[in-house]
């Protein structure tokens, strides 16, 4: 499970486009540091996260709220992920990035040359009984291929998982860095290579070797610099572009799936996780599940000419949030959200909506199986109109069709580890089977042996019963 979701979001400056087409018109207006207003033609709405940065807000404010307690924990071994999200242009590079990655206005660094800092700084204050070794690699996913950003010869890295359940990426380069300085230079010469339309990874590795026990242990933070969010319909993408924007929305979704599996209540949830879905929630396996923390920035754009996509990804937030909650948990965070005037639907009115709509065009049994899909897996799924509802019922499908996939996967795994197990043990009965024969064989010896012996001392006794010969004296 999730341990630990923080979920934020991040409004930027307008930018000079968006004051001159929308003549300074915003959709949303602060209430406090946790909620805020967000405004379209339709709705006027209420929403509240963790934390919400305003465009004032500092690269240190976001650093020290999201990303500091990841890197504390990652020195005493425990993995974390810092992921931001949001449409193209919406700030998701500039937080994780600073203006430049060499950006001298230091109140501008970004989140990772910070985590960088912050990991030395902790170093230093840790006790001196451990060695530490942080070590840093660069990939992207583009089409769901695996491209190392500090090797680009390396365009298909291929994502293993060893015995003790840790994600590798086999071959990927990972250097060694000393201080932040040469962190930066080696970021800085490949920086510019990833693209908006990939999802850029920083993996960050902290190796803590025992001085007194050798023992080794690793914490890794890692950071996510998502594609644009946006959806295919608003870009009017034709081939490639299209086929990019559909692999990166299948992707997200893909993420917010395996989020919303891994902080459903166990209740609800079933066991399976379905981080193979994408390569993105694949990479992030071993950072997102089991005893780590997760952060995750939403980013938008603050005007009213982008209020469509903020809005949905203030939506993949909210989300991701509010399922955190146990249902009791859950039903008071519905109640505050009415409180602020919260009129969104909730996940379970969405199901519902998207269910009765699907009733008009499918059998019964086939909705029958989609609610319980719903309410067993706790699907991921935002409608606000048909268009959605058609995605959302590709997702359902695609969803649907490749954890069958992975079932059979898995039973083509167990059918060969039963063959396995069927083979060693057709050996084991064999060899049972020769030393069996081989102890009757020697017990058959045994009983000859048993029987010449008796016959031999049979006939020294016989021997013995004459009486020797008497010379004659
Ligand atoms: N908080 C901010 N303060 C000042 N400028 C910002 C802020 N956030 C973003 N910007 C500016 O807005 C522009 C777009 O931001 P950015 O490149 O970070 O978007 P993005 O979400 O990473 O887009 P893409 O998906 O294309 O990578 C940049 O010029 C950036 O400098």
């Amino acid at each position: 499970m999730m341990s630990n979701i923080t979920v934020c979001a991040r409004f930027r400056p307008l930018s000079a486009k968006e004051r001159k087409d929308s003549c300074d018109s915003i959709c949303i207006s602060s209430i406090d540091s946790e909620s805020f207003i967000f405004k379209d033609e339709k709705d006027e709405c209420t929403y509240s996260f963790d934390k919400v940065f305003y465009e004032e807000s500092k690269q240190a404010d976001v650093y020290e709220f999201l990303a500091l307690p990841i890197v504390k924990d990652a020195v005493k071994g425990v993995n974390g992920t810092i992921i931001t999200y949001g449409q193209t242009g919406a700030g998701k590079t500039y937080s994780v990035e600073g203006p430049s990655i060499l950006e001298c206005d230091v109140q501008k660094k970004g989140l990772l040359p910070r985590v960088v800092d912050g990991l030395f700084e902790c170093i230093k204050s840790a006790d001196e009984s451990t060695k530490y070794t942080i070590k840093l690699s660069m990939v992207e996913i583009y089409m769901e291929k695996v491209r190392d950003l500090l090797d680009l010869t390396k365009d298909n890295i291929q994502i293993k998982e060893n015995k003790e359940q840790e994600i590798l990426l086999s071959g990927v380069t990972e250097i060694t860095i000393s201080d932040p300085e040469g962190a930066l230079q080696s970021l800085s010469t490949e920086m510019n290579v990833g693209s908006s339309r990939s999802h850029c990874i920083y993996i960050l590795t902290v190796q803590l070797e025992s001085n007194t026990d050798k023992r080794v242990k690793t914490g890794k933070v890692i950071l996510v610099d998502l594609a644009g969010s946006e959806k295919v319909e608003k870009t009017g993408a034709e081939g490639k572009v299209l086929e990019e924007s559909k692999t990166i929305n299948k992707s997200l979704s893909a993420l917010g799936n395996v989020i919303n599996a891994l902080t459903c209540g166990p209740s609800t949830r079933s066991s399976h996780i379905p981080f193979r879905d994408s390569k993105l929630t694949r990479i992030l396996q071993d950072a997102l599940g089991g005893n780590s923390r997760t952060a995750l920035l939403c980013c938008c754009s603050p005007s009213a000419s982008n209020a469509s996509e903020t809005l949905s990804t203030i939506r993949f937030g909210m989300r991701a949030k509010h399922i955190k909650a146990s249902p009791l948990v859950s039903r008071r965070e519905d109640k505050h959200a009415k409180k602020h005037g919260d009129i969104s639907p909730t996940k379970d009115e969405s199901c519902d909506r998207i269910l009765n709509k699907l009733r008009e065009r499918l059998d019964d049994e086939d909705v029958k199986l989609l609610e319980e899909l719903f309410i067993l897996e706790g699907l991921f799924i935002d409608v606000t109109s048909v268009e959605d509802l058609e995605s959302a019922y590709q997702d359902v499908t695609s969803w649907t069709i490749s954890s069958l996939q992975q079932a059979v996967e898995e039973l083509i795994y167990t059918v060969e580890e039963l063959k396995r197990e069927n083979k060693d043990l057709k050996a084991r009965l064999a060899d049972a089977e020769r030393f069996d024969a081989m102890r009757k064989k020697t017990e058959d010896n045994a009983g000859v042996l048993l029987k010449i012996s008796g016959i031999i001392s049979f006939l020294f006794s016989w021997a013995g019963s004459f009486s020797p010969l008497k010379m004659p004296s």
